[in-house]
C-alpha cells in the first residue's frame, strides 16, 4: 500500500479533521487544496511556481491527457511526473465526468462510455479498464475510479439507475487496478454517487465500502445544484466515511466551500476556479472578489489585496493587473492565477493551524461574519 493517512487532530465543534497524506512523492498536509492542472499543467503557472506556492499534490485529467497526447506518449516518456517535470504528487480524475461535459456524440453502456473527441471528432471509447490502463501508464499516484456523474437536476430513480452502474464500473476498475497497477506507488479512490438523495448516497456508499478503496471521493455536487443542497449532502455523507480514510469533495468550490466542507468532515479539494478567474480577470482578495475589468481599478495603485504576502501583491498594483487584463496581456493570467492559487492555498494553511490550535470552531465564525460583511 502505497498511500498512508494519518489524522492528527479531530475537531471539538465539527467534523473537522487535521491530518497527513503521505504518497511516495510528497507529505500532503491536509485539509488540502489541490491545484487544477487538466493537461499536465496548471494554466499559466510554470512548476517552479507551484513549489514556490509549497502545492504539494496536483490534478491532471485522464480525459484530456487520452485524447492528447495519448497515454502510451506519457508512460514511453516515463510517466506523467518526469513528462511534465513535477516531482510531488498528482491526483487524475478518471474521465467520468469530462465525457458527459465535454465528450460529443457519447453513448453510454454497461461496458463505457462512447464519445467522439471534442478536439477533432475522432471516434474514442472510455471504460472502467480503458480509464484504469490510462491512468496507470500515466503513473498518477492516486487514481479515480471511472464513474458516472448524474446530471443536475435528474430523478431519484435516475441517481439511483445511475450509482448501480458507478457500482458495477467501480467493481471493475478495482479489479484491474489491482492486477495491472503498482500498488506500491499508485492507489485507487472510490467515487460516491448518489445526487441530492440521502437514501442514494447511503446506497452508494455501502456498495463501495464493499469493494473497498484507499480513499473516498464524494461525486456528482457543485455540478448546479444550490448550495444548501451540497452542504447538507456533504454533512450527511462525509462523517459517514472511513474515518481512517482520506475524504475528498471533488470539483469544490469557493473559499466559503472550502471552510464549510471541512468543518463537514472533507479533507480533499479540487477546483478550477481561482485558475480559471484569474485567466478571466477575477481575483479573490480577504475582503472578496474583484473583477479586475471593471474601470474602477484603471487608476487604483493598491495591491491587489493589502493582507496578502504573495509576490504580486509585494510588488504590483491592480491599476497594472487591469492594464494587462485589458491588453490581453499573457502576464495577466500568469499573475492573477498566482495570486489566486496563493490566496486559496493560504487559506488551507490558515485552516490548518487553526485546527491545530483547537481554534476552528472560531475560524469559521470569524470567516463567516467577513463572508456576511463582504457581500453587503
Ligand atoms: C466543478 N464541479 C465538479 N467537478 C466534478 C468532477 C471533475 C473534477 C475535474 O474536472 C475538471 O474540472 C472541471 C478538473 O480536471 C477536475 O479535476 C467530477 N469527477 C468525477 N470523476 N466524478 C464526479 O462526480 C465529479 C463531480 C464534479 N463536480
Amino acid at each position: 500500500m502505497s498511500l498512508r493517512f494519518e489524522v492528527s487532530v479531530r475537531d471539538p465543534t465539527t467534523e473537522a479533521r487535521r491530518g497527513r497524506l503521505i504518497t511516495t512523492r510528497s507529505v500532503i498536509e491536509t485539509p488540502v487544496f489541490m491545484p487544477v492542472g487538466t493537461a499536465a499543467t496548471v494554466k499559466a503557472l510554470t512548476q517552479e511556481m507551484l513549489e514556490a506556492l509549497d502545492a504539494r499534490i496536483i490534478l491532471a485529467n485522464t480525459y484530456h491527457l487520452f485524447l492528447r497526447p495519448g497515454q502510451a506518449v506519457i508512460r514511453d516518456l516515463g510517466g506523467l511526473h518526469r513528462f511534465m517535470g513535477w516531482p510531488r504528487s498528482i491526483l487524475t480524475d478518471s474521465g467520468g465526468y469530462q465525457v458527459f461535459s465535454l465528450g460529443e456524440l457519447r453513448t453510454v453502456s454497461e461496458e463505457g462510455v462512447a464519445f467522439r473527441s471534442h478536439l477533432d471528432g475522432t471516434k474514442l471509447f472510455l471504460s472502467p479498464e480503458v480509464s484504469m490502463e490510462v491512468q496507470i501508464a500515466l503513473g498518477s499516484d492516486i487514481v479515480m475510479a471511472f464513474d458516472e456523474c448524474p446530471p443536475y437536476p435528474a430523478t431519484h430513480d435516475q441517481v439511483r439507475i445511475s450509482l448501480e452502474l458507478t457500482e458495477r464500473w467501480a467493481r471493475r476498475c478495482r479489479a484491474y487496478f489491482d492486477a495491472h497497477a503498482d500498488r506500491d506507488r499508485q492507489s485507487l479512490f472510490g467515487i460516491v454517487q448518489g445526487g441530492i438523495h440521502a437514501d442514494l448516497r447511503a446506497r452508494s456508499l455501502e456498495g463501495l465500502l464493499d469493494i473497498g478503496f484507499e480513499g473516498y471521493a464524494i461525486g456528482g455536487l457543485s455540478v448546479g445544484e444550490e448550495k444548501r443542497h451540497m452542504y447538507d449532502t456533504t454533512a450527511f455523507i462525509a462523517p459517514r466515511l472511513p474515518a481512517d480514510k482520506p475524504r475528498y469533495l471533488m470539483g469544490v468550490g469557493t473559499p466559503a466551500d472550502l471552510v464549510e466542507s471541512v468543518a463537514r468532515g472533507v479533507d480533499m479539494f479540487d477546483c478550477v476556479m481561482p485558475t480559471r478567474h484569474a485567466r478571466n480577470g477575477t481575483v479573490f482578495t480577504t475582503t472578496g472578489r474583484l473583477n479586475l475589468r471593471n474601470a474602477r481599478y484603471i487608476q487604483d495603485e493598491q495591491p491587489l489585496d493589502a493582507e496578502c504576502a504573495c509576490f504580486v501583491c509585494r510588488r504590483y498594483s491592480r491599476a497594472y493587473l487591469a492594464h494587462l487584463m485589458r491588453a490581453g496581456e499573457i502576464l495577466a493570467s500568469v499573475l492573477a492565477t498566482y495570486h489566486n492559487l496563493h490566496h486559496y492555498l493560504d487559506l488551507m494553511q490558515r485552516i490548518r493551524h487553526a485546527l491545530e490550535q483547537g481554534a476552528f470552531g472560531r475560524f469559521v465564525t470569524e470567516f463567516r461574519h467577513r463572508q456576511l460583511s463582504s457581500e453587503e
